[in-house]
């Protein structure tokens, strides 16, 4: 969760759509991909975006968990991406790694380390996780907390005048 002194990226789906088309088209040109690997749950939405846009009809997941100080990265596997899309890779295919966002770029060391060629993009990039990444849509500063559309709702603010309307 962010802390106050934080700045606030809200996103809304309408946006993250958006943003998530820009990253398969940006994507399209360095195709075809054989696969692509989500990193859940951040990177469901943004994955069925691009799979729907590049056709991509092999779509696999890897769930990795932010622990404070649990280990050196802080990341623990949940669930492991399946053999054969490591077969696939060991066969010359091509494959696409995707994230909501990177920020300390932790999760996307343990997750490269996994598929050492494949293609890491993500929507969003802070800059201490940015060189981690092969391809993103837009920077944000590292004192931005980003909320994704799903952490969202939309809620009522009171009248600029402070009266009851
Ligand atoms: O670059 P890092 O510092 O590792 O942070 C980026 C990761 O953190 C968030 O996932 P989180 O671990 O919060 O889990 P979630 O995707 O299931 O919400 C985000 O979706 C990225 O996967
Ligand atoms: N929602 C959200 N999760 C994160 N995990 C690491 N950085 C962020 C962020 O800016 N927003
Ligand atoms: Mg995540």
């Amino acid at each position: 969760m962010s802390n106050p002194n934080q700045k606030s990226f809200p996103v809304t789906w309408d946006q993250f759509h958006r943003d998530s088309r820009a990253l398969a088209w940006r994507l399209a040109s360095l195709g075809p991909f054989d696969a692509v690997v989500a990193i859940a749950r951040g990177g469901l939405v943004p994955a069925a975006i691009v799979a729907r846009e590049l056709n991509i009809r092999t779509v696999e997941t890897v769930a990795a968990k932010s622990y404070d100080h649990q280990n050196q990265s802080g990341i623990k596997i949940l669930k492991e991406i399946s053999q054969p899309v490591f077969e696939l890779a060991k066969q010359g295919g091509k494959i696409l790694i995707v994230d909501d966002l990177v920020d300390t770029g932790n999760t996307a060391r343990v997750v490269r380390e996994m598929l050492p060629g494949a293609h890491f993009a993500t929507v969003y990039a802070k800059p201490k996780g940015r060189e981690m990444v092969d391809t993103f849509i837009t920077e944000v500063s590292q004192d931005t907390w980003i909320f994704f559309p799903w952490d969202l709702d939309v809620a009522y603010v009171a009248p600029i005048s402070g009266g009851t309307d």
